[in-house]
């Protein structure tokens, strides 16, 4: 196999055209294979197997900077770049990462995970690399749908005016994880249309060029440049007019042609944006017939296609219950920022189209549109990953809660999501939602506890509200207590297990491993973890004498350190105060409940943590 002798990018530079289209057979089947196995990003990779290849023909990433968006499309960069025999191990704990990490190897030009940052990462890149005097090439590698993501236009913006020798390589394929939304993705559908504009470009250059008359008229003013241009080609891009030098539409999948214009590119000397027009899954029937299932898809059958099916979800029921709820009343909307799957929100889109707005990736333009809907009378319901909702800080702030406006997120993903890593967990909004003035926050720990909250949350509440909850299902904790403050689920004497949603199951463990070690934990549950109200803590934690808080989120801003500052001020401080969370630190990838078991948050480890507290003195 041509791959096995591919050690190093070198080694590709070195392939003739026939190699080189060998190599991406050759890469195509090794993903299916690796794939099917542990799960991961799929339709993407098998996307950009002939681009991935056409940029190690021509650039060195040990030198050259190659900045993924969002980086979910780096398997083949991987698997070329010396990684290719730790795929066994993708996305698991201590294995390979889904996403770059320039820890992992030198070509990893820089940390991916949350779309639309490269081109601005990117043009730093180069103003360093011409501030320094250093001599090498800069890349953005950056997908039609993270293109949509505001980000991208400030750092086209930018770096269109800059004259900062780089290449924007735009992946088109007509898709985000579900197909692609919005004006930009119609521009580049119109200009994907065109397949000869760059051709057609080139020669009309070289016509004008090669005349007397044509040289003078090319060269006289730029106006005349522009008129001339504008009358032969009708509909120049935005990317020129931003100041870049646009080359393509490009067939993606024709790794010689790309060779090419990749080596064109790099002569240019200025902002290039390459459109390079790919297919979602190809090479593969099922991914190219459903991209949006094998964007991230669990081990699967590669003969079928088939894998394991969906078992129910706090999204799915989040979802069901909001298609519910919006049957009751004509102003509830629904919100994603290019997530509709994943946030269990497919059914409300088909059911009630009209009121279903997928706004691209976009989190921040969701906020604050959601602002705009409820301020005028709509009730909007933003369902959204907790990592993402990040983007949205601000507006939270200024566009929600300093006009109280009803605004209900459904903070998906909160907590640790496991095999995504570091970019993804959801272990700043305990801290960031909390500190909102206005907000409250809903935490269920079971499916009937999710559908009560959110009904509440959206027939009752009228400022911001959050209800948060994890990527998964519910454990063996299945009832409703959402009406109570706090919750006793089981009464104890020598220690109090304070948490909150789903971390409830581990809690309640954790007191039967502790009652088998003759100490006596009482376990309660929060529903509201922001605002907090002082009685219901003074009333919660009379008498208790020790505290264990059990959270998955970072420890500044928890609830734990919340309730400790509260209980203080209240003069009823514990003797002794554990705080158990996921501490001031990134969590690697790895299974949940390894990642809660690295934390201490998993029963054993609560439990330890518990038995020591109390026997210390
Ligand atoms: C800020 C942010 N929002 C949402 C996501 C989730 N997400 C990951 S990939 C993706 C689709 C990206 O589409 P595109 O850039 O066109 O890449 P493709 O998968 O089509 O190759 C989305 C929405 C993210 N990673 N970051
Ligand atoms: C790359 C990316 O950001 C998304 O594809 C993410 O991996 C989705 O995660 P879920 O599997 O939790 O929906
Ligand atoms: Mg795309």
């Amino acid at each position: 196999m041509l791959l096995e002798q591919i050690h190093d990018p070198s080694d590709v530079r070195k392939l003739n055209d026939e190699q080189a289209r060998l190599l991406c057979r050759e890469l195509r089947t090794f993903l299916l294979e690796q794939v099917s196995r542990t799960g991961g990003h799929l339709a993407s990779n098998l996307g950009v197997v002939e681009l991935t290849v056409a940029i190690h023909r021509v650039f060195d990433t040990s030198q050259d900077r190659l900045v993924f968006d969002v980086g979910h499309q780096c398997y083949v960069h991987k698997a070329l770049t010396g990684r290719r025999e730790l795929f066994g191990t993708l996305r698991q704990l201590d294995g390979l990462s889904g996403f770059p990490k320039p820890w992992e190897s030198p070509h990893d030009a820089f940390i991916a995970g949350h779309a639309s940052n490269s081109v601005s990462v990117a043009l730093g890149m180069a103003r360093a690399r011409t501030l320094l005097h250093q001599h090498y090439q800069v890349l953005a590698l950056i997908g039609d749908g993270a293109l949509g993501g505001g980000l991208s236009f400030e750092g086209l913006n930018d770096a269109g005016a800059s004259h900062e020798p780089m290449i924007v390589i735009l992946n088109d394929n007509g898709m985000s994880i579900d197909p692609n939304v919005g004006g930009m993705s119609r521009h580049l559908s119109r200009l994907r249309s065109k397949p000869g504009y760059y051709a057609f470009k080139k020669r009309y250059r070289q016509v004008l060029e090669s005349s007397q008359t044509g040289q003078r008229l090319y060269s006289v003013s730029h106006d005349v440049k522009t008129a001339l241009k504008k009358s032969l080609l009708p509909g120049s891009t935005l990317f020129e007019n931003m100041g870049f030098t646009y080359m393509g539409p490009v067939d993606g999948h024709d790794v010689v042609q790309l060779t090419r214009m990749l080596r064109e590119a790099k002569d240019l000397h200025c902002p290039v944006l390459l459109h390079v027009h790919t297919v979602k899954g190809q090479g593969y029937g099922p991914a190219e017939a459903d991209p949006g299932r094998f964007h991230g898809i669990g081990p699967f059958d590669v003969r079928t296609g088939s894998g394991k099916p969906a078992a129910p979800s706090f999204s799915s029921v989040f979802g069901e219950t909001l298609t519910r709820l919006a049957g009751e009343d004509r102003r509830i909307c629904a919100l994603t920022a290019a997530m509709v799957d994943g946030t269990g929100l497919t059914k409300f889109s088909k059911t009630y189209p009209s009121r279903f707005f997928d706004v691209g990736i976009a989190e921040g333009h969701a906020v604050a549109t959601a602002a705009g809907m409820a301020k005028q009378g709509l009730v909007p319901v933003l369902a959204v990953y907790s990592s993402f909702l990040q983007r949205g800080y601000d507006m939270l702030l200024h566009d929600v809660a300093l006009s109280g406006l009803h605004v209900v997120l459904g903070v998906d993903r909160a907590g640790l999501v496991g095999a995504d890593g570091e970019t993804h967990h959801g272990c700043f909004d305990v801290m960031y939602l909390s500190q909102v003035p206005g907000m409250k926050v809903f935490c269920p720990a079971s499916f009937a506890e999710l559908r009560t909250m959110l009904r509440r949350a959206v027939q009752e509440e009228t400022g911001p509200v959050a209800v948060r909850y994890p990527r998964g299902g519910e454990g063996a904790y299945q009832e409703d207590r959402s009406d109570e403050a706090i919750a006793c689920l089981r009464p104890g004497t020598d220690i109090t297990l304070l948490t909150y949603g789903t971390l409830i199951n581990e809690a309640l463990s954790a007191a039967d491993l502790l009652a088998q070690r003759g100490i006596s934990a009482q376990v309660l549950k929060l529903s509201t973890i922001a605002p907090l109200s002082p009685e219901t803590i003074r009333t919660a934690l009379t008498g208790t004498e020790r505290l264990l808080v059990l959270e998955d989120c970072v420890e500044t801003g928890c609830v734990g350190q919340r309730v400790a500052a509260m209980m203080a001020q209240l003069g009823m401080a514990p003797r002794r105060l554990v705080l158990k969370n996921t501490g001031d630190r990134f969590i690697p990838q790895g299974s949940v409940a390894e990642l809660r078991h690295l934390c201490g948050l998993d029963a054993e480890g609560v439990a330890a943590a518990a038995e020591e507290a109390v026997h210390e003195q």
